[in-house]
């Protein structure tokens, strides 16, 4: 059946009425052509969701079709109609010719546009942004890339996969709990269900685009959609830099800066919006936007070129990083395009993120997961709609055209909740079936699979964070450019902050680049990028840890080096103390391995330095070794009268009188005096050991020298060949 289309004109549901051309576009859930309406010879856009690969539902795309189908405004795209074919929706619409603002960043303008075609742009979307919440819907994905240029400056908001109805139980722009949207463009409030979002959620996008469209990308883009979710809550609102941004007008960093307040009652409406002086300027766009597409190839052109970089990069980039591309994709799609978006899940994935050994394991997961989905979605659409029977297609019952007309749509019988809403399929039975999961206390109505499904999902999670360590998602110095929080947008919910705080705990979540100085300060094996606690101590070092003490930690390591390090691997000042300044923190620090900093005595003597060179330094180094020697020696002799002095000195206690003491004092007495002799006995003979080990070491030392001396000064006892005169 015919459907009306702009004007009086009304499109067939006949596929073979289309013929498709160029595809000028792709996002999460759809591919769009350019195809012609053959009957009109017409040029149109046929948006085609694949029903199969798409994680999305029928009702979701009835909700889209109808929104699109009802809405009357030069802003905002409409579809002229739309029907299924194989498994396939297609989408009629206008088609146009200059593509998405994001199209257009991404192939000429990376560093973004011009404050006047910026201007021009955000005053269009914002009237279209003004209309639809004028009826009643929220917009939910407002971004670049829904914003359609047609080549003579008409600028129109498109793509409502994620738009829904504000008069869903019949209270006017009551808040919502679903959480829909793409994740560097959604509101602090979207991501928090306790809390409800309403048709202020789209202003912050709006704000979010206007630093894309002055950037050329959006804020945190270059993170993965889990970090943007925390991000988002946890950070300052961006926004545009007063230094950095100058080439920007001031009205034009306060207007986003109004936009982007966390707390969305502080927000402007659209319609306020519009007020604002930063859009009184505005110039008409076929003024100021036509020259961002004059020379520039025709739409389809672009979008291939667009693809084929990147595919380049993709293919660039190491295969790790690309499956991490994949793997982000694969979420954000799920995240985006599924309208049971949990947050929970979310952030438990986040704080698995990333590491590399979990990426194929988590890809896999995530593959399953959409695939069962997608099954269970097919099934879903043949048990609700039945199968395409013709070629042509079956026309969708759309409900603003077939169930009611939009005048009925928007009575009182819908404000009331009493009328079919969206959101709701009516089951054969009659009985109204909820299709979102709804995250409100009062109303959480979640379908026993999807249920099931995300339990599951929690599980693995669970289960993969007792084996993961991840460092904090949202290191601050990633944020430092970020202003500082506006006294008003301090509003994260104070629910928020405990979770944050509780969920570090138990994941032992140590910073992912831990500062050099924790490594240079522990004895513990050497700290590894990824490492929290348990990689900081290898096993090997916490089988031999004795204690630790603040910074200091000490292994039962120390008490072995005369057995366990190898001789040419003793520190060549040895003769220091093992205790040195730490350079970094300037405390100090037990050192009791140190590598050997100079080449081995091996390379001496391959060196082709001339002996009168060396030898100074060899002579040097036996001198000191005399020295040491002879001091290990007065050492070694000073040990006993050292003991004699202690008892002198009062360093134990005396001997008490026999006389004054009955015999259990005396007793308790002298094994007291025991245990200390004892003790000073020990380190004496940990002492003794260390200078006999340091006497070896120098003697070896010492001997290598000699050679290293005979070698240099009488080569040929060495064996080496005497040179033949000619
Ligand atoms: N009517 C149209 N005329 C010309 N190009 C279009 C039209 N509609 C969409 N496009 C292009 O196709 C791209 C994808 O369309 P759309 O956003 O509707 O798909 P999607 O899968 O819903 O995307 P996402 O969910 O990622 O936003 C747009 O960014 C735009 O460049």
């Amino acid at each position: 059946m015919p459907r009306m289309g702009g004007g009086q004109k009304s499109y067939s549901a006949n596929s073979s009425d289309y013929k498709l051309l160029e595809e000028v576009g792709y996002g999460a859930s759809a591919t769009v052509y350019r195809a012609i309406y053959i009957p009109f010879n017409e040029v149109v856009a046929i948006k085609c969701l694949d029903l199969d690969r798409c994680n999305i539902n029928l009702d979701d795309i009835r909700r889209e079709a109808q929104t699109m189908s009802l809405i009357d405004h030069p802003n905002v795209i409409k579809a002229y109609c739309s029907f299924v074919v194989d498994h396939n929706l297609w989408v009629v619409m206008p088609f146009m010719a200059e593509g998405s603002c994001l199209h257009l960043m991404k192939i000429h303008y990376s560093d973004g546009f011009d404050e006047p075609a910026i201007c021009s742009i955000l005053k269009e979307t914002l009237k279209a942004l003004d209309y639809l919440h004028q009826q009643g819907h929220i917009h939910r994905d407002v971004k670049a890339g829904n914003i359609l240029l047609d080549s003579n400056g008409v600028i129109k908001l498109a793509d409502f996969g994620v738009s829904a109805c504000m008069f869903e139980t019949g209270d006017r722009r009551r808040a919502r709990n679903t959480f829909v949207g793409t994740p560097c463009w959604m509101a602090p409030e979207v991501l928090q269900p306790e809390s409800g979002y309403n048709f202020k959620a789209d202003i912050w996008s709006f704000g979010i685009t206007a630093l894309e469209l002055a950037h050329g990308h959006a804020p945190f883009s270059k993170f993965s959609p889990m970090k943007v979710l925390l991000m988002t809550i946890q950070h300052a609102p961006p926004g545009l830099d007063y230094d950095r941004d100058k080439k920007f007008s001031k009205l034009f960093k306060e207007m986003i800066a109004m936009c982007l307040v966390k707390d969305q009652t502080k927000r402007p409406t659209a319609e306020k919006l519009l007020k604002h002086s930063f859009f009184k300027n505005a110039k008409p766009p076929e003024h100021s936007v036509k020259h961002l597409f004059t020379d520039l190839p025709p739409l389809w052109q672009r979008v291939k070129a667009i693809q084929l970089k990147d595919a380049a990069q993709l293919a660039l980039k190491k295969m790790p990083s690309a499956e991490q591309e994949a793997l982000s994709q694969s979420e954000y799609q799920r995240g985006v395009s599924a309208w049971n978006f949990d947050i929970d899940d979310l952030k438990a994935q986040a704080l698995l993120l990333r590491d590399d050994d979990d990426i194929q394991e988590a890809k896999d997961e995530d593959a399953s997961n959409k695939t069962s989905t997608s099954n269970k979605e097919k099934d879903k659409h043949r048990s609700t709609w039945g199968e395409s029977s013709t070629g042509g297609g079956v026309l969708l019952p759309l409900e603003g055209q077939e169930n009611t007309n939009q005048d009925e749509f928007f009575s009182s019988d819908y404000l009331k909740g009493k009328g079919k809403i969206p959101g709701v399929i009516v089951e054969p039975s009659g009985q109204e079936k909820p299709i979102f999961k709804t995250n409100g206390i009062s109303n959480d109505i979640v379908s026993p699979v999807i249920e099931k499904d995300r339990q599951a999902k929690i599980k693995a999670h669970t289960i993969r964070s007792r084996q993961t360590q991840s460092g904090p998602l949202v290191p601050n110095a990633v944020l430092g450019h970020s202003p500082p929080e506006r006294g008003e947008n301090e509003n994260v919910a104070a629910s928020e902050k405990p979770k944050i705080e509780v969920r570090k705990a138990p994941s032992f979540s140590g910073p992912l680049m831990l500062p050099n100085r924790a490594s240079a300060n522990s004895l513990s094996a050497p700290i590894k990028s990824s490492g929290g606690f348990r990689d900081t101590l290898d096993e090997k070092s916490k089988a031999n840890l004795v204690q630790i003490k603040g910074r200091f930690s000490v292994t039962s390591e120390n008490f072995d080096l005369v057995k366990d390090i190898p001789l040419t691997s003793f520190p060549r000042r040895s003769q220091g103390s093992p205790l040195r300044k730490s350079a970094s923190v300037g405390e100090w620090v037990f050192e009791p391995k140190q590598a050997p900093t100079n080449p081995p005595i091996k390379e001496y003597g391959s060196t082709s330095l001339p002996a009168s060179a060396i030898m100074p330094h060899l002579q040097n180094l036996l001198q000191q070794t005399t020295l040491q020697q002879e001091l290990i020696a007065s050492l070694l002799n000073s040990l006993q009268p050292n003991e004699a002095d202690a008892t002198q000195n009062g360093k134990l206690p005396p001997l008490p009188h026999g006389s004054e003491m009955n015999g259990t004092i005396a007793e308790t007495s002298a094994s007291h005096r025991e245990r200390l002799l004892l003790i000073k006995v020990s380190e004496l003979q940990a002492r003794m050991m260390n200078l006999t080990y340091e006497l070896t070491a120098e003697k070896l030392k010492y001997m290598q020298l000699q050679q290293q001396l005979n070698s240099l000064s009488n080569p040929e006892q060495n064996g080496e060949p005497r040179e033949e005169c000619a």
